[in-house]
């Protein structure tokens, strides 16, 4: 009986504390000429989520996208590859792992490891009220968003934005926040005014300028190629754990770059905005694969490696976001449990096998979920990418063996060379 009553009291609570921070009971879509204040997520169509500041104050812009990982914020918030996106996070409560001093995903021009947070802006349903992680020597989540002045969104109810982005398509939004934001139509019309994520070329806001280099761990083993197009800061970690000496270029690297470098290997990393603009690493990525120097690719890396062989890219509804995305690998058919962060797809079908100017290629993993496109490679097994993040933590890492296959294929590229 007792248990009844709490149970009760509980509901009761939790349903008044969420009328008041989520505005509910209001309509989504709101009257012309509402004013608003405070924060609300806007997105392209109309839609209006009422909830309170969170991180910095005042208005951002980007595309609205749903990540479902359970853990890893800080992780997904510094990974280059969430420029000009605002991320929506599934999981109810953030925060309360803070900040720390190992996880970020970002460097500097010079390669130096950076805290800096790429993701155009942050909404969620609860901050944690307190933080509690041994590792968190950095403070607390929302003291980094202020800190970098990234405006976000809390207090709204995150899973009707998600219900709504799955149904119509991930779509441009603006988180707004302050006093008086003026009528809710005008925010709209801000929104409405971005360029959409579709045809956007953004690789090169996000790269290196000067390039650099990241030693290896222990013997130099190999001397690798990499061109930054947004590439998190743990990849070349992967590689240099493997004993490659990582030469990061800017994305407008030329061939003469890579061959300069005596690359054993060419590696393409992941990054933001749509692959169809990726013309410059296409024709890069052909050049090197003519030459015949082992190549890798993840996320970005894979559709520019698919378009290099001839396919084309398309925009998904809503894309792949989150840390327990299953993909089957044909050779094995095996499940490995993967991170994912992309909203656009090579096409392509399960069993595929094709032709390119470089011999026989096909689709080499697919997603168990949809059936999209999750890796391509040559039959010669000289080239290969995946669509997820065999480097990523938060999350499994049931993907790793891929850093040690393309290990593997520099060795004997090398042998087969004499190099
Ligand atoms: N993480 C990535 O490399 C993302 C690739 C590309 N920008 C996409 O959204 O599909």
């Amino acid at each position: 009986m007792a248990g009844r009553v709490q149970r009760r009291g509980r509901g009761a609570r939790t349903g008044r504390n969420a009328k008041e921070r989520t505005g509910a009971g209001r309509p989504g879509f709101e009257q012309e000429g509402t004013e608003v204040s405070d924060a609300v997520l806007v997105l392209e169509d109309g839609k209006v989520f009422r909830g309170s500041t969170y991180g910095a104050q005042g208005q951002t812009l980007g595309e609205a996208v749903f990540c479902t990982g359970m853990t890893g914020y800080q992780e997904t918030l510094t990974d280059p590859s969430y420029h000009r996106q605002i991320v929506v996070a599934t999981a109810p409560q953030i925060g309360n792992t803070g900040w720390n001093s190992q996880d970020s995903e970002s460097r500097a021009d010079d390669g130096t490891p950076a805290d800096r947070i790429h993701v155009a802006g942050y909404a969620i349903r609860e901050p944690s009220r307190t933080v509690f992680n041994w590792r968190a020597d950095r403070g607390s989540l929302e003291d980094q968003l202020v800190r970098q002045g990234i405006v976000g969104i809390s207090g709204i109810d995150t899973r009707a934005v998600v219900r709504h982005l799955r149904d119509r398509g991930a779509m441009r939004a603006g988180i707004f926040s302050g006093t008086s934001l003026g009528p809710v139509d005008g925010l709209q019309r801000i929104v409405q005014a971005q360029p959409a994520m579709l045809g956007a070329d953004l690789a090169r806001e996000v790269s290196t300028d000067s390039g650099y280099i990241i030693e290896p761990a222990g013997e130099p083993r190999f001397e690798v190629a990499a061109v930054d197009l947004g590439m998190k800061a743990s990849i070349p970690e992967q590689l240099a754990a493997r004993g490659c000496r990582v030469h990061v270029l800017p994305s407008t690297a030329t061939l003469e770059q890579v061959e300069a470098v005596g690359a054993h290997g060419f590696f393409l990393s992941n990054g933001p905005g749509d692959p169809a603009t990726a013309d410059t690493a296409v024709q890069l990525t052909r050049g090197v694969i003519g030459k015949g120097i082992p190549m890798f690719g993840i996320c970005f890396g894979n559709q520019i490696l698919g378009r290099a062989l001839g396919r084309r890219t398309y925009k998904m509804r809503f894309g792949h976001r989150g840390m327990n995305i299953p993909v089957i690998d044909e050779a094995t058919g095996r499940v490995a449990i993967t991170s994912q962060n992309h909203g656009f797809a090579l096409e392509g079908e399960r069993g595929e096998e094709f032709d390119t100017p470089f011999g026989r290629a096909r689709v080499s993993h697919v997603c168990a979920n949809d059936g999209t496109v999750e890796g391509v490679e040559l039959l010669d097994g000289t080239a290969f990418s995946v669509q997820y993040h065999p480097e990523a933590a938060a999350g499994p890492h049931d993907a790793r063996y891929l850093f040690d296959r393309f290990g593997d294929l520099m060795d004997r590229g090398r042998k087969a060379g004499g190099k």
